[in-house]
């Protein structure tokens, strides 16, 4: 048998081109990489941020460990001056591999201060949470509902005699249920209640509450919280219940940046009602950007084992091949790698489209807001649905090692599972954003330039330009492709939505029948949108031949794949025909050989260290044998050679007589 190593040696020799150019790119410029290595430098020195046992642990010895690994990061982060939420990001990206017990301080409860807090608020509250004096969750969700935000039904009642408001509970279904961090860590929440003043309800309002004793941790009076058991993943995190009995605080913890209860009881709405849902923006802008890590991390994993692993015999005598060179391997992970850059691409842009129209709307362009709903909720929804799917795809294509917790994959996995419903279901936020598009398709003023394509009606009998192969690796017929399949599905359910109105149907029971149109299209805009900015992007890079040619492949690879598997969708109207059809699988095989030389050389340019894989299967050296088979000597049930159930339950059966 070859020795592991040496086959990732010889891989690496094969490499076309320089890794650490490839770094740099992926991480926005050589002194991003920079502070990533003197970020991931002050923690994995650190014995405290070893995971090696981690998926030997029980729920409660994860959910402990990791919050002894999340104080010791705030020590790390206020030792070292790092308050810039991009640098605590990239821990979380690359060094750093649990979801942390006060995710939703940072992520949502903070964000959430600054965006909907007045300056004052901002004042009071913000050194207390960026100095984890207090640690915060956001508490929207409930019982009785999730997704229909306007049907919450914990109340926040005005009461001006002594200006302070009520919260309350007022059925079972109203019991906050599932916030992250909410069950044992979280001293304070931000709440999310039906505003009552006068007994006339004004909508959702967020109000600051406090949860636990500063002095001791213990539930406030009226406050009944824990956390909500087991469930899929995500053991660290003490996804919580929350239940409050006519609970009072001040009128100052209703953040009133964008409404306003005077002390009178007088009542000033915001510019736009939608305004309190800002949070949950950004967290799918985020979500967009953590799909992609996972995926690539995933992409790394089975990629390095598949580089190592060696499988059947192909011709008596020779060395069996590395399962990789079946193409069939290639075809399950090399669209898995192809599309974890096409999402490291997206997620950037994501990111600065969210800063750009944040801004925006901090300086009153409400127009603004809509356009980044729009755009959001698309791509978490997309990018969270098939950087799941692709991390299982990767687990699968490890064999019976990705069966193992000690792959890295089946965590990942389960933690990633979730994200394809909070933060929105993804459903429900594919029908958000075919709403915006439909609404585009009918009102070219608000149509934003990056989404102008939808003002070109698609002709009827249009066909695809390309005569060859060849042609398919011209980025401007990939796109021809997919734009023209995102035109013809939103003007189709624009159509279908009006003939179900043209029937009869009121305006809510025909948006409910064109459900399925809806999403069809919001799915065709994304796989368009991701797919132009991939092309966009990766051609203005300076950068050498051989990086280029490389990414250009992935970005082909991406493309073609998404037109296979979505075929029908092409065919339908002849916009592509068979013999194309032809071309796209043969071209496929064909970028598969150009990759194959560099597989690894793109996964390691993603340079997560082996820490934050914490995979036996994916380490960077390619010693899995040894790491699987020590690993699993460690496993608690190898104790003792002799385990206790033997002489509780064992003996008695194999000593008794027959
Ligand atoms: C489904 C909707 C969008 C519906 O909202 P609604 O108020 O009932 O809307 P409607 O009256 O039907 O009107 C729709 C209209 O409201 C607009 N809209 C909706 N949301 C936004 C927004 N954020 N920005 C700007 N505009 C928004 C839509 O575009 C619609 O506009 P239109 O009528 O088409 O012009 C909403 O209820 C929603 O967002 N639901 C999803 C709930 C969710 O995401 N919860 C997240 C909880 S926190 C969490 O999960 C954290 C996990 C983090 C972790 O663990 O890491
Ligand atoms: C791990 C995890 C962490 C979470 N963290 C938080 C948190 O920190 N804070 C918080 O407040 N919440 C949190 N949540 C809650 C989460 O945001 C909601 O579960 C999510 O928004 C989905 O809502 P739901 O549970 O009501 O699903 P439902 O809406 O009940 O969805 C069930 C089904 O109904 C369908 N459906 C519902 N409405 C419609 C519609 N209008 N049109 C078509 N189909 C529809 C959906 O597509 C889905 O198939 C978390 C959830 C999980 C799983």
């Amino acid at each position: 048998m070859a020795s592991p190593s040496s086959d990732l040696d010889r891989e690496r020799r094969k490499c076309t081109f320089n890794v650490a150019e490839l770094t740099d790119i992926i991480n926005g410029g050589r002194e991003k990489t920079e502070r990533r290595q003197y970020l991931e430098s002050l923690v994995l020195n650190e014995p405290i941020f070893n995971y090696d046992d981690y998926y030997f642990l029980s729920r409660e010895e994860k959910y402990s460990d990791a919050v002894k690994k999340t104080v010791r990061l705030v020590q790390v982060l206020k030792q070292h001056n790092i308050e810039d939420p991009e640098d605590y990001q990239t821990l979380l990206k690359y060094v750093l591999n649990l979801n942390l017990p006060i995710a939703l301080h940072n992520s949502m409860f903070r964000p959430t201060i600054r965006d909907q807090g007045t300056d004052e608020q901002r004042k009071k509250w913000l050194p207390l949470a960026n100095d984890y004096k207090i640690i915060g969750t956001y508490a929207q969700t409930e019982l009785g509902h999730g997704t229909f935000i306007r049907g919450l039904e914990t109340t926040s009642t005005y009461d001006p005699k002594r200006e302070e408001f009520v919260l309350n509970t007022p059925t079972l279904t109203a019991t906050k249920w599932w916030p992250g961090c909410l069950g044992k860590t979280s001293t304070h929440a931000v709440v999310m209640a039906q505003l009552y003043i006068k007994n006339q309800c004004y909508g959702i309002h967020s109000f600051i509450i406090q949860l636990r004793s500063l002095k001791d941790h213990s539930p406030m009076p009226g406050v009944t919280v824990g956390d909500i058991g087991n469930k899929v993943g995500l053991e660290t995190n003490d996804n919580g219940f929350l239940a409050m009995d006519n609970v009072r605080i001040p009128r100052e913890n209703m953040l009133m940046r964008h409404a306003q209860v005077y002390p009178d009881g007088t009542y000033r709405k915001p510019a736009n009602s939608k305004l309190v849902y800002g949070t949950m923006v950004l967290l799918r802008a985020t979500v967009v950007s953590e799909s992609a890590t996972n995926l690539s991390k995933a992409a790394t994993i089975a990629i390095r084992y598949s580089c190592v692993r060696r499988q059947t015999e192909a011709k008596p005598g020779e060395l069996e091949p590395q399962i990789i060179d079946y193409v069939t391997q290639q075809h399950k992970l090399v669209p898995q790698l192809a599309t974890a850059y096409a999402f490291a691409w997206i997620a950037r842009y994501m990111m600065s489209t969210y800063h750009a129209l944040h801004a925006d709307i901090e300086s009153g362009h409400l127009g603004a807001l809509q356009e980044l709903h729009g755009i959001s909720s698309g791509l978490k929804a997309f990018t969270a649905e098939m950087s799941v799917s692709g991390i299982e795809v990767c687990r699968r294509a490890c064999g019976g090692h990705g069966f193992s917790a000690a792959s890295g994959l089946v965590s990942m996995y389960k933690d990633r599972l979730p994200s394809c419903t909070y933060e929105g279901e993804n459903t429900v936020l594919y029908l958000q954003t075919a709403r915006f598009l439909l609404k585009c398709f009918r009102q070219p003023s608000i149509t934003p330039s990056s989404m102008s394509y939808i003002q070109v009606k698609p002709l009827p009998g249009a066909r695809w330009g390309v005569k060859s192969p060849e042609d398919l690796m011209k980025p401007i017929l990939l796109v021809e492709a997919f734009e023209h399949r995102a035109q013809r599905t939103i003007k189709s359910a624009a159509q279908f939505l009006e003939s179900q109105i043209s029937q009869g149907l009121d305006t809510s029971e025909a948006m409910n029948r064109s459900g399925i149109e809806f999403v069809r299209c919001a799915k065709a805009h994304c796989y368009y949108f991701v797919t132009r900015n991939f092309f966009q992007s990766t051609a203005l890079l300076k950068c050498s031949k051989e990086i280029k040619e490389s990414l250009l492949t992935l970005g082909v690879v991406f493309a073609l794949n998404g037109i296979a598997d979505n075929s029908g969708e092409f065919l339908e109207d002849c916009f592509i025909t068979g013999t194309q059809m032809e071309f796209v699988r043969e071209r496929i095989l064909y970028c598969y050989k150009q990759l194959r030389p560099n597989l690894v050389g793109l996964v390691d340019a993603f340079a997560f260290a082996d820490q934050s894989l914490n995979s036996a299967l994916g380490a960077y050296d390619g010693d899995v044998y040894n790491r699987l088979y020590n690993w699993a000597k460690r496993a608690p049930l190898n104790k003792t050679d002799v385990h206790s159930s033997y002489h509780k339950y064992l003996k008695p059966i194999l000593k008794s007589k027959i």
